[in-house]
């Protein structure tokens, strides 16, 4: 992938995404739609926002048994986004479903342990281990079970991809230095996840909540 910035247009409106996409789409090389967009927008919001030609990831993160979450994918078909994810704690047999519901050309991503998430949060839902030990597990979990990649911090993908050099890794929780870290608690900056192993990165308020959305999309691009 050329380049390797995905912005997360995390709105709900139509006219905000589709506004911020076009002032940014030369600087990345992808939109990520997340949940807030397609419970709003739905199946037409995804089309809408694909006319601009750039890659779509769907990060829908769906964790469910897996009759259902085959189902649901399969019920996404049309869509084709380039990626989609999945939660890996869903569990093998959910993740092999996953795999085999999508579409071919849909890189089927599993999350591993939310950005936000540090060691006392996973001690409260009762996880053994720290973060970096649980990514490593459900990493592991991933590349057996087939699916194309995971999902987690540039605090972990090194280890991750040492594990798995062929999987394919998605980096969230990325803040420039010195940026509003906000609710993410494994954050690095994107020179350091791109060097750890990111296949891409996804950034969003840092870009979507600058003063000049373009501006900030070109300086992080910049730095990879
Ligand atoms: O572990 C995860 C998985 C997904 N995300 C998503 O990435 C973006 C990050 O947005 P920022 O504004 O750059 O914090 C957001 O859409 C999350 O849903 C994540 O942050 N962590």
């Amino acid at each position: 992938m050329s380049n390797r910035l995905f912005v997360a247009l995390d709105t709900p409106e139509l006219d905000k995404a589709r506004a911020l996409a076009s002032k940014v789409r030369h600087h990345v090389g992808g939109i990520k739609l997340g949940l807030e967009f397609f419970m709003a927008n739905g199946r037409s919001g995804v089309r809408d926002m694909a006319e601009l030609g750039l890659p779509i990831f769907l990060d829908l993160k769906l964790h469910d048994i897996p009759n259902t979450v085959a189902k649901a994918i399969m019920a996404l078909r049309g869509l084709d986004p380039a990626i989609l994810t999945v939660h890996a704690a869903g569990g093998r047999a959910m993740l092999e479903d996953a795999k085999a519901a999508a579409p071919l050309g849909t890189k089927v991503v599993a999350v591993t342990t939310l950005t936000s998430l540090d060691g006392a949060d996973l001690k409260s839902i009762g996880c053994s281990g720290d973060p970096h030990e649980q990514v490593l597990r459900l990493t592991e979990l991933a590349r057996d079970a087939g699916v194309d990649g995971v999902v987690c911090s540039g605090e972990e993908v090194a280890a991750a991809h040492k594990l798995w050099p062929k999987g394919f890794f998605v980096v969230p929780g990325v803040r420039p230095a010195g940026g509003v870290v906000g609710d993410q608690k494994r954050v690095v900056t994107p020179r350091a996840a791109v060097n750890a192993g990111a296949s891409i990165l996804v950034i969003g308020r840092p870009i979507t909540q600058a003063e000049d959305p373009d501006l900030a999309a070109r300086e992080i691009a910049g730095t990879l």
